[in-house]
């Protein structure tokens, strides 16, 4: 039997002060801040919209592992930019990509999906606005998500950017939201406020603003505070262990999959109109 206790985490080496990361060049992409208790923001920052390319995900995925080392409590992943999360994946990665390029992308997704997943730490996100496809993973792969009532959206909408979305995708949504909920996301690309995502279990908590949305995140890595950290660690990590599992053994197959249907050239098609619209939305709104 487990013994349950209050306990005193070491997290002197980083909570002796808040302590900020992103001074370092390679960090710019997030702001990494420690607070007294241990708990970190991990903020993005790639302007204007926090899309995912290869530098942003490894710069997330190092931030994490650097956040385990230094056995933090908690991290909140959040956004420094007004009114989105993430548009998700970079759309000009997938743009008529180089090979070589398309193939690090693709890694380095699957590096954060499994970083994320398997994460020591306890992982949230306080989502404060648009957090699409590639966004919604990343957000699914946390332990806990808050997202602001109003204008923000979350959903997986890669049928509607013409990707069918892989099994690991669905599986991950399907560990979240079960499978009717999952197979109508999925085959809708709806987009859900925060009151829907809430009834159907995309995000835990309705937040009012991204202050309040941090706070909630906060209250939820102290829920752990009387809990062991490495008997935490080792009930979510058996009981994630199935899906990380399947994702290692079926890892090249799922890059493959993905490399051909970005490469098709139906889906370059697809997305030339796609990246179109989204610059003539721009330019109608500016009229
Ligand atoms: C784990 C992976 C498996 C799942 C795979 C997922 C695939 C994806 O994630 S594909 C990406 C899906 N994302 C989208 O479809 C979002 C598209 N963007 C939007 O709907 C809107 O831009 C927005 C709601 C995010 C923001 O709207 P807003 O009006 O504030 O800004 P815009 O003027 O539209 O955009 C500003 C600027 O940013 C460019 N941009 C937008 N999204 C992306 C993106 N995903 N990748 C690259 N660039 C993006 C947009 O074209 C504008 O660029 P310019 O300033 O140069 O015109």
């Amino acid at each position: 039997m487990f013994h349950l206790r209050k306990v005193s985490r070491d997290v002197a080496r980083v909570a002796v002060k808040t302590r900020r990361l992103s001074s370092a060049p390679e960090r710019s992409l997030v702001d990494l801040s420690v607070d007294k208790e241990g708990i970190a923001i991990v903020q993005m920052q790639r302007a204007p919209v926090n899309s995912l390319n290869i530098e942003l995900m490894r710069t997330i995925c190092d931030s994490v592992s650097d956040l385990e080392k230094d056995k933090c409590k908690g991290m909140i992943l959040t956004s420094a930019s007004p009114n989105i999360f993430s548009a998700g994946m970079d759309l000009m990665e997938l743009h008529n990509p180089d090979m070589k390029r398309l193939e690090e992308f693709s890694k380095s997704m699957f590096d954060l999906v499994l970083k994320l997943f398997g994460s020591k730490i306890v992982t949230t996100a306080a989502i404060d606005g648009y957090s699409g496809a590639g966004a919604c993973v990343v957000a699914l792969a946390l332990d806990y998500r808050s997202m602001t009532a109003g204008k923000a959206r979350i959903g997986l909408n890669d049928t509607a950017v013409g990707i069918p979305p892989a099994k690991w995708v669905a599986d991950l949504m399907t560990r979240t939201m079960g499978q009717r909920n999952t197979e109508l996301a999925l085959t809708s690309s709806f987009m859900f406020p925060a009151e829907r995502a809430l009834q159907v279990g995309l995000v835990d908590e309705v937040a009012k603003d991204k202050e309040d949305a941090v706070e909630r995140c906060k209250k939820f890595i102290k829920l752990y505070d009387n809990i062991l950290p490495a008997v935490r660690t080792h009930t979510k990590l058996s009981l994630r262990q199935d899906f990380i599992v399947e994702f290692e053994k079926n890892r090249e197959q799922y890059l493959k999959d993905f490399m051909n249907t970005i490469t098709n050239p139906a889906f370059q098609n697809g997305l030339d109109i796609y990246i179109s619209s989204l610059k003539q939305k721009k330019v109608k709104a500016a009229a």
